[in-house]
């Protein structure tokens, strides 16, 4: 079965944040992932990573305002210096964290910005993002996040938009973040698209459709799913990224079923 991680953003919405690498370490995880780690200091996570004997799986770069709205700025011309200064800042949060990965939020494309001017900009940002994040042996992915129910506008919404970009980019540690739960909402077809593009995927997430919650309350047959993982042989990690219809443990029987 695959290795699964637990994204702590979602994971856990019943404990206060930093109390659910615990939680989840106890649950039977053994790597964390969550959106963002920039408002608690580092030795604070890398305490609680460092106590569970947990592996740091993923996080984001900085996401421009979150509250007010942005989903990532790679895509925003006017906003480079502010995403290269993120890039430094996730730097060092991923040296501290011991992280190998990051994800790129393209974001959302405002209305009156050229189509070619957005992608342009996102080729450059993740091309010298890439080429930072390289020395430190940092694998940049870059997520296609539905733009139909979740973020209207975003910017790429499809895995064959991403690889575009990501082909354009062309550099060695750039990766496809394939999220299960985005992927189902825009295309279906799940098994024959990760095979398809299992080369190119750095990082697999998963919540079950509609709904965002945990595999069994939806139409995603991860069992499935899961096997096929194995069966091409995928050996990346794969984040639980839901909202728990009730308690966090008590969603768990897919991973008890798998273990
Ligand atoms: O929404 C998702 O699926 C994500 O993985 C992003 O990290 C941010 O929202
Ligand atoms: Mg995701």
């Amino acid at each position: 079965m695959p290795r699964f991680a637990a994204n702590l953003t979602l994971l856990y919405p019943e404990l206060p944040f930093l109390d659910r690498f615990e939680a989840a370490a106890s649950d039977g995880f053994r790597g964390v992932e969550y959106l963002f780690p920039y408002e608690w200091p580092a030795h604070e996570l890398q305490t609680r990573l460092k106590d569970r004997h947990l592996t740091q799986v993923l996080f984001n770069l900085p996401p421009g305002d979150w509250a007010a709205g942005e989903r990532g700025i790679g895509c925003l011309p006017d906003r480079v210096e502010e995403f290269r200064d993120g890039v430094g800042r996730a730097l060092e949060y991923a040296r501290a964290l011991e992280c190998t990965r990051l994800n790129c939020l393209a974001g959302v494309k405002p209305v009156g910005l050229d189509e070619g001017v957005a992608r342009d900009t996102l080729v450059a940002n993740l091309r010298w993002a890439a080429q930072q994040l390289a020395p430190a042996g940092i694998t940049l992915t870059v997520e296609a996040i539905n733009s139909r129910v979740d973020m209207p506008g975003f910017f790429l919404d499809t895995a064959e938009k991403t690889l575009d970009v990501l082909a354009a980019a062309d550099e060695p540690n750039l990766a496809l973040q394939y999220d299960l739960y985005h992927m189902q909402i825009m295309s279906g077809d799940l098994i024959r698209s990760l095979q398809r593009y299992l080369s190119f995927i750095g990082h697999i997430q998963f919540a079950d459709n509609p709904g965002r919650h945990e595999p069994g309350t939806g139409e995603i047959n991860f069992d499935r799913i899961f096997s096929a993982l194995d069966e091409m042989g995928y050996s990346g990690w794969v984040s639980a990224e839901y909202h728990p219809s009730g308690a966090t443990s008590a969603s768990l029987s897919w991973l008890g079923a798998s273990s």
